[in-house]
This record gives C-alpha cells, sequence and structure tokens, in this order.
C-alpha cells in the first residue's frame, strides 16, 4: 500500500473512530441528549464562557452576597450554563433518589418522585403545582403516576422548552403545563391548587420565607404542599474548617444563596402558617446511599471532559462548555464528601399542610 493510501485509511479510520466515540458513546449514565448538542441554554455560543465567568464570581462567595435580588438572575445563567450537561450526563430528573438494591437509578428515581404526589394524596384530575419544575422528569413521573393535571414553574426559559418537548414526545402535553416565572412572584391566584410540590428547588430561593410564602398563597386551605430540602444536618460543625469547605463547594457549583440547616425548614414553614404534618430526612438510614450514583460515575466524567474538550476544539460545543464541566466535576466531589460524612442532605423531606379555612 503506498503512502498516501496509508495516510488516506489511517485518516478515516481516525476520524471515524471520533464520530463513533463522540456521538454514539453518549455519556455513562443516560443516552438521551448528545453530546455533539451540547449548548449554553439560551445564552449564544460565543457567550458562554464570559457568562461562566461572571456566575463564577457572582457565587463563589455565597455568604457575602449582599443583593439577594439579583440571585434568580444568576440562578437562570446557572441553568442556561447546566440544563444540557445535566441532562446529558444525568437525566431528566434533577435530584438525587436513595439507592434501591435491585433497581435501576431510573427506577429509584422514579419511585422517590412518586412518594411525593402519594403523600399529597391528591386525586386524579387534581390541580397541583411543580415549584422549580426543570426539564419536567419528576412532573411526567407524577402526572403519569396520579393522573393529575401538572403545572410547572421554572425561571428558565430553555428549561421551558425542553420540558414541553419532553412532555409532548412522552404523550403527557394534555396533563403537563410548563410557565416560566419565578416561584417568588408566581403568576397564580390566591388558593388555586390542590397540591404544591418542590424537589430540590427552594433551596435556590435567597430567602425561603419568600417561596413558602408564595406557596402557601396559591395552595387551597386543607391541601398539602411537600419539598425536598437541601440542607445541612445536625453533624454539620460550623467550627470546622472541612465541614466549611465541603458545604462552600456544594453553594458555590450549585448556585445556591446559602445552604440552611435542617432546623430552619419547619420553622420557617410554620411562620408563614403552615401546619407542620411530617418531616424526615429520606436521606438516612435505613435508605441506601444516594451519593453512590455520584461516586460511581467518575471514569464516565473523566471521558466525558476529554469529550467536551475536544467538541469545544472543534468548535461543536461552546468554549465555556469545559470550564463548566470543570466545576460540575469537582462539586461532585463536594456532594460526594457531604454525604458520606453526613453533614449534608439534598432530601429533607417535609409535609405542611394549609389550615382550612376558618
Ligand atoms: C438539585 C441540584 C442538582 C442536583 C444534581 C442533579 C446535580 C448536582 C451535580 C451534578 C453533576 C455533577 C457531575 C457531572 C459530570 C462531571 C458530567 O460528566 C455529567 C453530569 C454530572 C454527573 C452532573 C449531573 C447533575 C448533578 C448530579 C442543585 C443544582 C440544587
Ligand atoms: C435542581 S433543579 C430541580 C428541577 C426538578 N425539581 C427536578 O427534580 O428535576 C432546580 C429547579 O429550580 C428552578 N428554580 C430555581 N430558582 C427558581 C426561581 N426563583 N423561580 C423558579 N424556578 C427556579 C430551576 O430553574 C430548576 O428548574
Amino acid at each position: 500500500m503506498d503512502s498516501l493510501t496509508l495516510i488516506c485509511t489511517a485518516a478515516l479510520l481516525a476520524a471515524g473512530g471520533l464520530y463513533w466515540f463522540i456521538c454514539f458513546f453518549g455519556s455513562a449514565e443516560v443516552k438521551g441528549k448528545r453530546a455533539v448538542q451540547l449548548t449554553g441554554g439560551s445564552i449564544d455560543k460565543e457567550n458562554v464562557q464570559d457568562n461562566y465567568k461572571q456566575y463564577w464570581s457572582f457565587f463563589r462567595s455565597p455568604k457575602e452576597i449582599e443583593t439577594a435580588d439579583k440571585v434568580p438572575v444568576f440562578v437562570d445563567t446557572f441553568y442556561n450554563l447546566v440544563t444540557d450537561i445535566y441532562e446529558w450526563g444525568w437525566g431528566q430528573s434533577f435530584h438525587f433518589s436513595p439507592s434501591l438494591p435491585g433497581k435501576s437509578n431510573r427506577e429509584a428515581t422514579r419511585i422517590h418522585e412518586e412518594m411525593a404526589v402519594d403523600l399529597l394524596g391528591v386525586k386524579p384530575g387534581s390541580r397541583i403545582l411543580d415549584a422549580g419544575c426543570g426539564v419536567g422528569g419528576p412532573m411526567r413521573a407524577i402526572a403519569a403516576h396520579s393522573k393529575a393535571n401538572v403545572v410547572g414553574i421554572t425561571i428558565n426559559e430553555y428549561q421551558v422548552k425542553r420540558a414541553r418537548m419532553h412532555n409532548k414526545k412522552a404523550g403527557l402535553d394534555s396533563l403537563c403545563e410548563v410557565v416560566c416565572g419565578n416561584f417568588l412572584q408566581m403568576p397564580f391566584a390566591d388558593n388555586s391548587f390542590d397540591g404544591v410540590y418542590s424537589i430540590e428547588a427552594t433551596c435556590h430561593a435567597p430567602n425561603l420565607e419568600e417561596v413558602y410564602q408564595e406557596i402557601y398563597r396559591v395552595l387551597k386551605p386543607g391541601s398539602l404542599y411537600i419539598s425536598y430540602e437541601w440542607v445541612t444536618t445536625e453533624l454539620y460543625k460550623a467550627e470546622d474548617p472541612e465541614h466549611v469547605e465541603i458545604i462552600h463547594g456544594i453553594e458555590r457549583g450549585d448556585a445556591l444563596p446559602g445552604l440552611r440547616t435542617y432546623k430552619d425548614i419547619a420553622q420557617v414553614a410554620k411562620k408563614v402558617g403552615f401546619e407542620v404534618v411530617k418531616e424526615k430526612d429520606l436521606a438516612k438510614p435505613p435508605s441506601h446511599p444516594w451519593w453512590t450514583r455520584l461516586k460511581m460515575g467518575r471514569m464516565a466524567y473523566w471521558r466525558n471532559h476529554i469529550l467536551v474538550t475536544i467538541l469545544a476544539f472543534l468548535g461543536i460545543a461552546p468554549k465555556g462548555t469545559v470550564d463548566v464541566h470543570e466545576m460540575l466535576f469537582v462539586t461532585a466531589d463536594y456532594l460526594a464528601q457531604g454525604g458520606e460524612k453526613g453533614i449534608f442532605s439534598p432530601m429533607h423531606m417535609i409535609l405542611c399542610r394549609k389550615p382550612a379555612a376558618e
């Protein structure tokens, strides 16, 4: 074989291998969104790196955030930057779940979501709200399971588009509606929902009382609200520098204006008028660790990082995607450490009732 033929053959083989690696390898977790489809959400490709830098400079010291009213804008930026990576590398449900022996991650996620609506005790045809709905993973599982009508609200317009596409594709758009808005000032009438749930979303509110007040307002008297909250636990020691570093790492890598302690949740719920029906950290034994899935993916994260770096070099993925992916890579470690040390829980469950009308 002459040298030209050799070079062309080698080039073809390399290109074919790269194409296979990029388009078909997918991520270790799910085959949903492909790596070549990674975008910056509603942010134009050329502005992703700048937006990442703005996000990072705002959230790197969350405790010193003076202007709380700017938080929702930067949370929106965060979700423009991470939504595609989340879908590509985790799936359509942007939350954690206790691992269940013999069950897949997908199954464990669905069971965790269905438990939320079962505790609300709503009937088919009821109208319930998903406060901070993401791309609608929980909404679709909950609508299919309960046959309730679910209205989701998220501050991120790109997630609204993704959620509506997934709802239609799943044949659930007759039960699921998605609205773009701020759960601190919702475009819904007083006493208009038969139930409300929020799954790992209200942690983004700069002031928990504000979002709980809004949820209380839109909930019908006598109806229930359930939330899975991100909290520091009774094992967290503010005087332990290692604990502080882990919690700060979780806050800046997840757009959190400041993690609450587990004690704050019921206090705030009661302050806005809720009766607390049940409260339980779903991460505690006998539940199996929620962070196993995060730790099992490390090899995949390395491969994903190589993939993202190649795609950005080729101009297929936005340049800033490499920075975002690196941030998430580090954040995964902080989250796993927080879980292993028992100082952080992403699933402190609280079930509250709005008192029946006097
Ligand atoms: C509730 C929130 C988000 C929780 C989780 C859905 C996400 C938290 C950390 C995310 C991830 C970390 C590592 C990424 C990895 C480097 C990449 O290759 C593939 C995606 C990740 C696994 C990504 C997936 C989603 C998370 C687990 C917060 C924001 C309130
Ligand atoms: C980690 S995601 C969880 C999404 C969904 N609950 C799930 O489990 O897949 C948090 C969600 O809260 C939304 N969110 C954060 N702050 C918000 C705000 N102020 N108003 C409305 N949505 C908000 C984000 O846009 C995102 O959709």
